[in-house]
């Protein structure tokens, strides 16, 4: 455009004005407006579809997680980086893509351009350059770091945050809202210092760019003035020159800024690398306990000589256990509470991994089997089973995606829930998660055995609910158990006495060893821990 301008001032300063330089200009401005737009929308598209790839690789990778690592990490910093750090570098993208690309671009042209018209000029705008170049990358580094703080503050945020909502009952009955408040205060007030700190940067860089850039203009008008008026160069050459200068100056200003959005968002991406470099579980393909048709047939699972430690450094939880289940009947195991009992299924499950010693399901070590077809394999009902945001129906279909209504008639009637769904305003449709109605705590863990049954598991493990069920709801879930047990082998941690009289039989478990194995009767009378328990803890539950 420069260039077109001093064609056009030369001609008029020789009196004659052509129209073509005249309508090079025209075309070049309006040229230059629908490119600016254009780049800004595909650099703008470009940047929303590198966010959605990152999104998802992180989402796919957090749902992946193993167990262990959720456990060492605060799920609600981990949310963080899932949205705060990667809209962050969403808007950080752009700007920093559009400098790097557009800004270098034009700035090289223009310098180009400049060295054409008069090499002195440009030895003087060089150096301005090369100034604000050294300010920028003294700064740059600090707004970087001020980034990382906030970032993390954030994270805090999440995980205070994560923290008071999952125990929000616990939290008002305790009257602790001023507490927990204090402390997302305190990280939100972190967040906006270290914000802060971090556009002060911005703006001593921005500062010292724009004085600077204005100090280049004078400069370069009173050389300029000093070579036109000794006849070094003409006028419109210093037109051309200063017009030059003004497209370049926002192309610094716009290269500073572009420095400091790369900082930022290269804070973002250092988080959300940090998930990608947590330890992920090689799940595969989806697996399936039996084919369509084909009745599951009952495993078999073997503990021979197990050590487990939940970390390095922390004692033994299982200390050399074995014992056989064989297939179909209800196993029960009882013992102390921390006894190693909720250990085992997570073992099973392979949750964890023994440090020493074999799980077999079927006779083969666990870690033998593809992860998805394992758990395809296993049905398992926590302690506190959670009810997921939802309907009961999406509750009940968790594991398999969709099923028929005949499906779902018979796991509601295995799990004696269909008074439940008959009793739901809206039957199957009705939300029972967070916003919906509340199920009770033995519904809750019948909601998730019909669950574990959907999948049609060969192995089903039930961490019964150590709190007190109604008559009603302990005799469904007694039943509900026993009638498992005559198709699949299951598991139960037991904690009333019904489940643990009629199974086929009881492992006694104390401080990390198996103690006994036997029937209720054959325990009663031959060791003195399962007497113990029987008539203490297991008769007054
Ligand atoms: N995720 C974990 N990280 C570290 N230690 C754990 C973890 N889970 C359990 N433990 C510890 O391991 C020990 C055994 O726990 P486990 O849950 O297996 O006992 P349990 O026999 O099922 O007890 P309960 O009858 O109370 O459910 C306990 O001392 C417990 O504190």
């Amino acid at each position: 455009q420069p260039l077109a301008a001093k064609h056009v001032m030369d001609d008029m300063g020789r009196g004659q004005v052509a129209a073509g330089p005249v309508v090079a200009l025209s075309a070049l401005v309006v040229a230059g407006g629908v490119l600016a737009g254009l780049g800004h929308y595909v650099l703008d598209r470009s940047a929303e579809a590198v966010v959605c790839a990152a999104r998802r690789r992180l989402t796919d990778r957090l749902l992946r997680l193993r167990v262990p690592v959720v456990e060492r990490t605060e799920p609600g910093d981990l949310i963080a980086r899932a949205t705060s750090d990667t809209a962050l570098l969403r808007q950080s993208a752009p700007q920093a893509v559009s400098a790097a690309v557009t800004g270098t671009l034009i700035t090289v042209a223009t310098v180009v351009m400049m060295g054409l018209l008069d090499a002195v000029l440009l030895g003087v705008t060089l150096a301005v350059i090369a100034f604000v170049g050294v300010v920028v990358a003294v700064v740059s580094p600090h707004i970087g770091r001020a980034t990382r703080h906030t970032q993390e503050s954030v994270g805090r945020i999440g995980a205070a945050l994560e923290r008071a909502l999952g125990a929000f009952r616990t939290l008002k009955a305790s009257g602790a809202e001023q507490r927990e408040a204090a402390v997302l205060h305190r990280a939100a007030e972190h967040a906006r210092r270290t914000g802060v700190r971090a556009a002060a940067w911005e703006a001593v860089s921005a500062t010292v760019s724009a004085v600077v850039v204005q100090i280049c203009f004078l400069v370069v008008l009173g050389v300029g003035g000093t070579r036109v008026t000794s006849g070094a160069i003409g006028v419109s050459t210093l037109v051309a020159f200063l017009l030059y200068l003004f497209a370049l100056a926002p192309r610094i200003g716009q290269l500073v800024d572009g420095v400091g959005q790369f900082q930022i968002g290269s804070a973002a991406a250092a988080r959300i690398r940090e998930v990608e470099e947590l330890e992920v579980e090689d799940v595969g393909a989806p697996g399936v306990a039996a084919p369509p048709g084909q009745e599951p047939s009952p495993a078999t699972v073997t503990f021979h000589e197990v050590r487990f430690a939940y970390r390095p450094g922390l004692p033994d939880v299982h200390r050399r256990v074995s014992f056989t289940v064989p297939g179909c009947g209800l196993t029960a195991f009882v013992g102390p509470s921390g006894a190693g009992k909720t250990t085992a299924f997570s073992l099973i499950e392979r949750f964890y991994e023994p440090d020493a010693g074999r799980v077999s399901l079927d006779g083969k070590d666990v870690r033998e089997w593809p992860l998805a077809e394992l758990r395809a394999n296993i049905g398992y009902v926590e302690q506190d089973s959670p009810v997921l945001a939802g309907t009961l129906r999406d509750n009940l279909t968790l594991g398999v995606g969709e099923a028929t209504a005949d499906q779902l008639r018979r796991v509601l009637r295995l799990a004696r829930l269909e008074g439940v769904a008959d009793r739901l305003p809206q039957g199957l449709d009705t939300h029972v998660g967070h916003r919906g109605c509340r199920l009770s705590g033995g519904e809750r863990q019948r909601v998730a055995i019909a669950r574990a049954l959907l999948r049609r598991p060969r192995l089903l493990l039930l961490d019964e609910a150590t709190s007190q069920l109604d008559a009603a709801n302990e005799a469904a879930l007694r039943d509900t158990v026993a009638d498992a047990a005559r198709t699949t082998t299951v598991l139960v941690v037991a904690h009333r006495l019904s489940t643990v009289t009629t199974a086929d039989r009881i492992v006694v478990m104390e401080a990390g060893c198996v103690r006994a194995v036997g029937t209720h009767a054959q325990l009663l009378a031959g060791d003195s821990l399962y007497r113990e328990l029987a008539t203490t803890q297991l008769l007054h539950r």
